[in-house]
């Protein structure tokens, strides 16, 4: 180093360093943005705050923000990361879905964030949060329970509840004015947990009856976790460790500690806690009368053992040693089955009723079909699966309605390698201008897959994407869109390893209910909006009387 007579560095010298220091870190901080933001060259919206894309897609306003995304910025979209979050992809290309969903699934596992919420939720390792050979292990049971052949036996069971919420509408209305108000979404909800009490678990929860505290705490707790999670989503991130902490007594000790200040927290935890000695309980019947009595006992017990979750103990029970799932896991995967089976399709049936009520015709339609459907059967005689099934207009309102109403608006997965994907729709680059038909997707980036945006993209189901349309089922028949959904194309249900399993129990649910419904009552809609919020699923309120809660009012008359 070049010093001056006194010693101290020449002035050159120090310029020189400065320069270099300049040049070097501003190369540094390129490169740092480059691999940070690697994917700089795709169009996606500005974040509302500093924070990044985080509140943007998870605030309960955020429903339009979906369904913007694929419009204004293409079927890959990039969300911001903010000042110190990475960026994320946001998902509906139909090409890159297929990718990710099924032909490269291995690679993009559920969220560790979503994971550890369903682990907490269902208390357990279940379907909900386990990933690989442990996942594909114990779809394998859960798919056996829900084939179509095992799920229309569950048909008597689906009518018998349903007889239940048609008796208790019928009294809440009888000898009063036409159009009686009536919150639908309650009786359906309770009409919902009802079902797969007694069809998914073998057990009632007495749901018509409003003296029961049984019905009050557990559907209190079942229909309250959800939105007490969205409102704890900042916390997503360190659930997955939380739960993974031993022993037990630390960790709820740290949780009653942790949660005094926060009343979400402490509700939540409640709720839990509230639901799982009820699955506990139903446990250990089945286990004691196995070993009492062997298999031909479950007979013997509520729903005379012909309930999903007894043919899971049972299937469980005679499985080889090395394929047999633990107790909390059994336990767990109850919990998933009863949560999936509930608020999704409770929401969807109000939905449909306010759609129907607003609509006369559709209304007068789907009655005639049904009626003249009825006529063909002997007086009191029900439809069965395959008559159900086969009514085009009713299929095909179930259809555009789940199309453009999916209960979860988006999955959220992470790579855990670099991953390319193809497009069917070209990105045009933000920097270049130029287009490319892949993307490398790199690994730990979290990319979450537009269901609901997906649905109603222009580009993939046409202009009248938006528009609540039946007729384009009739019309076009149910091959369906170039996306990969389950269900037609339409991608409420996902696709792939993580494909609902329960799509076939809550598409028979929601038909045999709405038949029911259809042929005792009329509906007309009440003056004021509702809105449907996100949350983990959708929430309804009432626009003017939000601090009423959930709720979908229905004007209901008696036929
Ligand atoms: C309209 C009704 C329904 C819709 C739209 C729906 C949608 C979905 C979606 C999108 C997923 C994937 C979630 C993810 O990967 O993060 C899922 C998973 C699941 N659903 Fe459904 N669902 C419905 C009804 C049901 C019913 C009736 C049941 C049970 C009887 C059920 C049981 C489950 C279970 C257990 C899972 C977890 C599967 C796994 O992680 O492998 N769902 N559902």
């Amino acid at each position: 180093m070049t010093l001056t007579s006194n010693g101290s560095v020449s002035p050159l010298v120090s310029a020189a360093c400065a320069l270099s220091f300049v040049a070097i870190a501003t190369s540094s901080l390129r490169k740092w943005i480059k691999t940070r933001k690697p994917y700089a060259f795709i169009p996606g919206p500005d974040p509302s705050s500093v924070a990044g894309y985080l509140l943007d897609l998870h605030s309960t306003d955020a429903l339009s923000w979906h369904f913007n995304l694929p419009e204004e910025y293409g079927h890959v979209a990039r969300l911001k990361g903010g000042l110190v979050g990475a960026d994320a992809l946001y998902i509906t290309d139909p090409a890159a879905l297929n990718s990710i969903l099924i032909k490269q699934q291995a690679w993009f596992p559920e969220s560790t964030e979503f994971a550890g919420l369903f682990g907490i939720i269902h208390c357990g390792d279940g379907v909900a949060s386990v990933k690989g050979r442990e996942h594909r292990k114990q779809r394998k049971y859960m798919d056996a329970l829900f084939t179509a052949s095992r799920v229309s036996k569950l048909m008597p069971m689906f009518y018998q509840v349903t007889r239940q919420l048609e008796a208790r509408l019928t009294a809440a209305v009888a000898g009063k004015e036409p159009g009686q108000v009536v919150d639908m979404l309650d009786y359906l909800t309770r009409a919902a947990l009802e079902i797969i009490g007694t069809a998914g678990i073998g057990h009632t929860f007495n749901s018509f009856d409003d003296k029961s505290e049984a019905f009050d705490e557990f559907h209190g707790a079942i229909t309250s976790v959800l939105p007490l999670a969205s409102r704890l989503f900042l916390t997503l991130p360190f659930l997955e460790s939380w739960r993974k902490i031993q022993p037990v007594w630390l960790r709820r000790t740290l949780a009653s500690i942790a949660t005094l200040p926060w009343p979400a927290a402490r509700r939540f935890r409640a709720a839990v806690d509230a639901m799982h000695p009820v699955y506990v309980k139903l446990y250990n019947t089945r286990q004691k009368a196995l070993e009492e009595g062997g298999s031909a006992a479950l007979a013997e017990t509520a729903a005379g053992g012909k309930d999903l979750i007894t043919s899971m103990i049972q299937a469980n029970w005679d499985a080889d040693e090395a394929d047999k799932m633990p107790d909390d896991v059994v336990l767990a995967n109850m919990s998933s089955i009863v949560h999936g089976g509930q608020e999704t399709t409770s929401s969807s049936l109000a939905r449909f009723l306010t759609i129907v009520a607003e609509d006369v015709d559709l209304q007068e339609k789907l009655r005639s079909e049904l009626r003249e459907a009825k006529a063909k059967k002997e007086p009191g005689e029900d439809l069965d699966f395959n008559e159900l099934e086969k009514l085009p207009m009713l299929d095909a309102v179930v259809r555009e309605m789940l199309r453009m109403y999916s209960p979860v608006t988006f999955v959220w997965r992470q790579t855990t390698k670099d991953v390319m994907v193809p497009l069917t729709y070209p990105i045009r680059s933000t920097i270049t201008g130029e287009e490319t038909k892949e993307l490398l997707i790199e690994q730990g980036t979290a990319v979450y897959l537009g269901l609901s945006a997906a649905n109603r993209s222009t580009a993939i189901w046409g202009p009248d994407a938006a528009e609540f349309k039946p007729e384009r089922w009739l019309n076009r028949g149910l091959s369906g869109s170039k996306l990969p959904g389950a269900y037609s194309g339409i991608m409420s249900f996902l696709s792939g390893a993580k494909v609902c399993p329960g799509k076939t129990f809550a598409i028979l649910e929601m038909k045999l209910v709405l038949s029911v419904l259809l042929l005792a009552f009329s509906f007309e809609p009440i003056s004021a909006p509702i809105d449907w919020r996100m949350g983990i699923t959708l929430e309804p309120r009432v626009r003017g009387r939000e601090p009423e809660g959930v709720q979908v009012p229905v004007r209901v008359t008696a036929l």
